[in-house]
């Protein structure tokens, strides 16, 4: 898309996500996110200091949605402050690199963390990256699958460096967030409530949508 038709896309977009990527320093999460918003991948890439955004606009049914993506780094020095970095988003990307158990076992501390400020209506994506390394693979895909399905959260193994399943992992995201989304205006129309903003267009962050206690959603 280039920058008049992004402007364009601006101007009709339905909805605004934001979403967020956490996990351990080096599992990918950087170039995971180049890869979905530009097609770019580093494998000299240095470590995220503090946040850096990139933004990739889609259509899902009949809605323009615009995603920012927000990336910090896996290193607590690097960190940026942690409930504003999780304020507002609906969907996150936990990622652990297949190669790596420790990124593996430390995924329950994130989650911990993303349960701790996150909404409770949060979609969360749980990635296994670097699947182009399965001679060196350190976690079997079973055991990524089931952990995700204990926590309900959804699962994908992708490779940001062969460009595989990551595409698939943030439509995932994206389309179960326009669910909730489509499911929560429905409700509150219902409801008699507008949630419009005076511009016409339907803005979504957190608060809007997280009305009701219910558990993060899981892909089943
Ligand atoms: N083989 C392979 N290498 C990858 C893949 N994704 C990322 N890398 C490499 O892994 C290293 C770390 O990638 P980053 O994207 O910077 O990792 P990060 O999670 O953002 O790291 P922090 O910013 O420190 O939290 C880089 O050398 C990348 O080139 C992948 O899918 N396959």
């Amino acid at each position: 898309m280039d920058v008049a038709a992004d402007d364009a896309f601006d101007e009709q977009c339905d909805y605004l996500f934001k979403a967020v990527l956490i996990g351990d320093s080096g599992v990918g999460k950087t170039n995971l996110i180049s890869r979905f918003a530009k097609d770019e991948f580093r494998l000299d890439s240095k470590p995220t200091i503090g946040v850096e955004f990139a933004y990739r606009n889609i259509k899902v049914i009949d809605k323009l949605i615009k995603t920012q993506i927000w990336d910090t780094a896996g290193q607590e020095r690097f960190r940026a402050i942690t409930s504003s970095y999780y304020r507002g988003a609906l969907g996150a990307m936990l990622v652990y690199d297949i190669t790596k158990r420790a990124t593996f076992v430390n995924v329950r501390k994130w989650l911990r963390e993303l349960r701790e400020f996150g909404g409770d209506d949060m979609v969360v994506v749980l990635v296994g990256n670097k699947s182009d390394l399965a001679q060196s693979r350190e976690v079997e895909k079973e055991e990524g699958k089931g952990y995700a399905e204990t926590e309900r959260l959804c699962f994908m193994e992708t490779s940001a460096l062969q460009n595989q399943n990551v595409e698939e992992a943030f439509l995932e995201m994206i389309t179960k967030i326009h669910d909730i989304i489509s499911h929560k205006s429905l409700e509150t129309k219902i409801n008699g409530t507008s949630l419009n903003l005076p511009s016409g267009k339907e803005i979504h962050i957190a608060d809007e949508v997280t009305a009701t206690k219910q558990p993060n959603y899981c892909c089943s």
